[in-house]
């Protein structure tokens, strides 16, 4: 999956990565462009060296982030699940595609972008294009200098219907 993104972002084919889709692309702009060696999720390795990508519970105690989960209890502790509101960064792909500021869209997930490594990851390029509605999580990522590269935390799919296929989808098939 990371050499995937690799080859989508290096001969800038247009990309859209969902949920792990995004976290995976996190883990090879942080290898590859940020130069962050034996960057990964805490999913795949716990011991990573730089785990840009963990479950909130294992670096919310450092900056003392708002959003409370605990591991130790089910899946349901550190799942963050339903709908859920996004600011969206003027001048992104994400902005031009929804035309709006906020948006709101459903999630799955457990593991978030690790904000103790995101000035890193800005600093090398990434370009952070949506947080979630107190600006505490990372929700949407895109790539400068590439026609269209972008990933989100949520799922655009489950919103997204024959009739009235999503925006983000638009744009993607659009740019490719
Ligand atoms: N639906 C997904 O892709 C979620 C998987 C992801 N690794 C997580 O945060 O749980």
């Amino acid at each position: 999956k990371i050499e995937t993104v690799r080859y989508a972002r290096e001969n800038k084919i247009p990309f859209l990565g969902i949920c792990l889709g995004m976290q995976v692309a996190v883990i090879e702009y942080a290898r590859h462009v940020a130069c962050l060696e034996g960057a990964n999720s805490t999913e795949f390795d716990r011991q990573a060296a730089h785990p840009v990508v963990g479950l909130i519970t294992e670096w919310i105690d450092a900056d003392g982030l708002v959003e409370k989960r605990d591991e130790a209890s089910d899946l349901g502790g550190t799942m963050r699940l339903g709908a859920q509101n996004c600011n969206l960064i003027t001048g992104t792909h994400s902005r031009e595609a929804y035309g709006q500021d906020v948006i709101t869209e459903r999630h799955r997930h457990r593991y978030e972008v690790n904000n103790h490594y995101v000035e890193t990851l800005e600093d090398a390029g990434l370009k952070i294009a949506g947080r979630s509605e107190d600006n505490s999580l990372v929700e949407i990522v895109e790539v400068p200098d590439h026609p269209w590269f972008v990933a989100c935390q949520f799922h655009p799919e489950f919103t997204s219907t024959p009739r009235d296929g999503h925006g983000l989808f638009s744009a993607f098939i659009n740019a490719a």
